[in-house]
């Protein structure tokens, strides 16, 4: 479903992302993994258009959307949970998730039951102000404010850093129970890698800003391991 070829991506004239050739496959859990700074954010921002490619393409089904705005994209059905989680401090959890749903038609935008079934603890903060919210649960208001768009390509940034254990376990649920839905491919930038390994069908490692190994997260051996991701 998303596709990515020959990418070369640059801060200024520094080269960040060079010769990348990447792809998720429709309904696919991805794991991109690398040490610190090799350009795993960088990649998500490329896709979601924030980012503009110095060379390659990028495809969603099979149609080109190298030149397309963030916004177009959204509509596409891409949703990002960035790192840090960016939720909105000053307003509501119901705000926050209702801001969700701007990439939906109008008549769309509603919040589904099926959020607050995976995100319990949602519902019963839906008037807190997000900032009151712990570091976890900003997490998880993060990515149910990009379900409630129903995305066909969810990115998620680090989804568990410095998140205290049972909140982790709660996340890694949800991207299990999304895997086994099916309809939804997702893209998992992840230090952790028993996290980043968990759910994921396939993965890639990003080294200097090239993909250094790929493969089934299945099949990912010590080499891989010890080479290009243990620090
Ligand atoms: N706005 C920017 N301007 C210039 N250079 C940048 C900018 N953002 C990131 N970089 C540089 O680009 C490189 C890749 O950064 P990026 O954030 O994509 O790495 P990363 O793999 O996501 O790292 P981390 O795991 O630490 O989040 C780094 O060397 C970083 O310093």
């Amino acid at each position: 479903m998303l596709e990515m070829k020959g990418l070369e991506v640059c801060y200024g004239e520094t080269v960040i992302l060079r010769g990348v050739d990447f792809r998720v496959n429709e309904g696919q859990v991805v794991s991109l993994m690398g040490r610190n700074g090799v350009g795993k954010t960088t990649l998500l921002k490329t896709i979601i258009g924030l980012l503009r490619p110095r060379h390659g393409k990028i495809f969603l089904n099979e149609k080109e959307i190298s030149r397309a705005k963030p916004e177009q994209r959204a509509s596409l059905g891409i949703a990002y949970v960035p790192q840090g989680r960016e939720i909105f401090p000053q307003l509501t959890v119901q705000e926050n998730l209702l801001l969700g749903t701007e990439a939906l038609p109008k008549k769309e935008r509603k919040i589904s039951d099926e959020i607050y079934d995976m995100f319990p603890m949602l519902k019963t903060m839906l008037h807190r102000k997000g900032g009151d919210l712990s570091g976890g649960q900003q997490q998880q208001l993060a990515i149910a404010r990009a379900l409630v768009s129903r995305p066909r390509l969810l990115l998620l940034d680090e989804p568990t850093e410095g998140i205290q254990p049972n909140l982790v376990m709660e996340i890694e649920n949800v991207i299990q129970r999304l895997k086994e839905q099916g309809e939804m491919a997702i893209l998992l930038v992840e230090q952790s890698l028993d996290f980043a390994l968990s759910s994921a069908d396939y993965y890639y490692v990003l080294e200097k800003g090239s993909i250094a190994a790929e493969g089934k997260a299945a099949k990912i051996n010590e080499e891989v391991i010890r080479q290009h991701l243990v620090v």
